[in-house]
């Protein structure tokens, strides 16, 4: 694919994210695509945000954040999956309040589009992009890497069983990322790797916010 998304950024979360920490953070996984869930939340504010929910497993995450007696302001998507169905959709009709969102680039329906570099707010600042080659390579090094080295950096997939890294480890040690922007970019392009399985369900039930019923 030509274009990759960033994952999210999450200003200060890096370690303060144990429990009793104002920021509240559960890493969740769906097997069947190998994606990662997030759920953060202001333990004061009770507000939350899911980034990146799949379908399979919306009705767990709408389990644990009423459970946590937090309120869902957003389930945002990163990017229109390919290799997935969100879970957006279902979780706007599970927890009224929440308010699908999604980048404008990617002409799929939500409830709120957001441009490059306009942030969302759930008591601390979350900020993500949707990227060619060239401006993912450009933006985790002018944006990403200039976080402090021990700021935790969690993948939205990772086929290998890995959780966490740091902003010093992906510097140094991404096999990508230590790459020249040209050499990126020849990679990124040629990565020919196989057709994602759900690409054909996933897409376009993606561009209608994961249902059937879309928002406006
Ligand atoms: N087997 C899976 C593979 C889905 C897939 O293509 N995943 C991408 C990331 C999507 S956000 C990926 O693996 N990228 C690897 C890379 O090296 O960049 C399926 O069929 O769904
Ligand atoms: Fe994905």
């Amino acid at each position: 694919m030509a274009s990759a998304a960033l994952r999210v950024a999450v200003r200060q979360l890096s370690q303060h994210s144990r429990a009793g920490a104002p920021v509240l953070l559960r890493q969740m996984f769906e097997p069947k695509s190998c994606t990662y869930t997030y759920l953060l939340g202001d333990r004061e504010s009770r507000e939350a945000i899911l980034i990146d929910p799949v379908l399979e497993t919306a009705t767990r995450d709408a389990k644990l954040v009423k459970e946590l007696g937090l309120r869902l302001l957003y389930a945002v998507n990163t990017h229109c999956h390919a290799d997935h169905i969100t879970g957006s959709g279902l979780l706007r009709s599970l927890l009224p309040g929440c308010q699908s969102v999604i980048s404008r680039l990617s002409g799929a329906q939500a409830d709120l589009h957001l441009e490059d570099g306009q942030s969302i707010h759930f008591g601390r600042f979350v900020s993500w992009m949707l990227r060619c080659a060239r401006t993912l390579y450009r933006s985790v090094h002018e944006k990403i890497f200039t976080l402090p080295g021990d700021c935790l950096i969690y993948p939205a997939h990772d086929y290998h069983g890995l959780t966490v890294s740091t902003v010093e480890e992906e510097k140094t040690l991404n096999p990508r990322l230590t790459l020249s922007c040209e050499e990126f970019i020849k990679v990124m392009d040629n990565l020919n790797l196989p057709k994602p399985q759900q690409i054909d369900v996933a897409v376009p039930a993606n561009m209608r916010c994961g249902v059937q019923t879309p928002p406006s």
